[in-house]
């Protein structure tokens, strides 16, 4: 994060498809410089969310607000400020990556020079390649790219690596850092809860159209019960009553002999005095923090 001023405003935001409300009372902001994380089940309310921001839909209520302007009202003014990640469809597969660029670059009086951002995000040797045969990975290159032609002061990416390998996906979470380092503010949609965890700074946790918890990603993941997890094979039987003493223990599980508990630093200091005095060994034994998805899944209650 680089300073602490809100670019992005969203107050009591709610939109309803006909007699569906799908997104209701959400209120958040992003700061200047920060990756901030939209996360939550399909059908949470996300992409509505966004595209509330991006002036693409009209809200039912609330108010939005992106560098202080309305996003309907002064539409062309936020597309200034505004970068946003195009979806496949939005472009013609015969174009090249140099005619893309060079068509964007033309839509904005400022825009960025595209061969440098080409550099950096690895098109170069693509730049006469066409569209429709450029691999996931270069296509969501290029759609980065296109979002940050305009020179925005944030950018929304919407499920940007959903569908790519690994590697690719890797290669595209240096990218948005990069972006970041660069002083661009990043609004990331996204149910990658590793994704999420690398990425941002702060994440909405968005469940059937409400903000169920907004905090860090440490943060979230220290409002789980059972933030460590400790898994081990003891040497010689446990008595399950001493187990279940333990303090600040959140869960318990033996399969086949492994024991995992979810528990805190507390827990584990706890298990290893209880182990010493029967004399039992750990084998294999592993401490480990609770994951984001630990966490979604006990904020949430969803399924993914
Ligand atoms: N144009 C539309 N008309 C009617 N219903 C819509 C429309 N767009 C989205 N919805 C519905 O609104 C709800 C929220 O959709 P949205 O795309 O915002 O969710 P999401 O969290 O982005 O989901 P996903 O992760 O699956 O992309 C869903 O139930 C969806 O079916």
């Amino acid at each position: 994060m680089t300073s602490t001023s809100p670019i992005v405003e969203v107050s009591n935001l709610r939109k309803a498809y006909g007699v569906r409300t799908v997104v209701d009372e959400v209120s958040f902001s992003v700061d200047e410089g920060e990756i901030f994380g939209i996360l939550g089940p399909n059908g949470a309310g996300k992409t509505t969310t966004v595209e509330c921001v991006e002036g693409l839909r009209v809200p039912d209520g609330g108010r939005v607000r992106v560098a202080g302007l309305d996003p309907v009202a002064d539409h062309a003014a936020v597309t200034q400020v505004l970068g946003a990640q195009l979806q496949e469809s939005e472009l013609q597969a015969k174009l090249t990556v140099r005619e893309a660029l060079e068509l964007y670059a033309a839509l904005y009086p400022n825009p960025a020079d595209w061969r440098p951002l080409a550099e950096r995000l690895g098109l170069t040797g693509r730049l006469n390649t066409r569209f429709g045969v450029l691999s996931g990975g270069q296509k969501q290159r290029l759609f980065i790219a296109l979002a940050l032609i305009g020179n925005p002061r944030v950018v929304v990416l919407d499920e940007l690596t959903t569908g790519l390998d690994p590697r690719a996906r890797r290669d595209t979470w240096e990218i948005v850092e990069d972006v970041r380092d660069r002083g661009v503010t990043v609004l990331l949609v996204t149910h990658f809860m590793e994704e999420a965890q690398r990425l941002c700074d702060r994440i909405a946790l968005i469940d059937k159209g409400r903000i169920t918890a907004l905090d860090t990603p440490q943060g979230l993941i220290s409002r789980t019960a059972g933030s460590t997890i400790i898994s081990f094979t003891p040497s010689a039987p446990l008595d399950d009553a001493d187990v279940a003493a333990l303090p600040a223990l959140a869960s318990v599980e033996n399969k086949d002999g492994r024991i995992t508990l979810g528990g805190s630093d507390e827990t584990v200091t706890a298990l290893l005095s209880l182990l010493a005095r029967h004399r039992i060994t750990a084998h294999q034994l592993r401490v480990t923090d609770a994951t984001l998805d630990d966490a979604f899944l006990d904020l949430t209650g969803a399924t993914q």
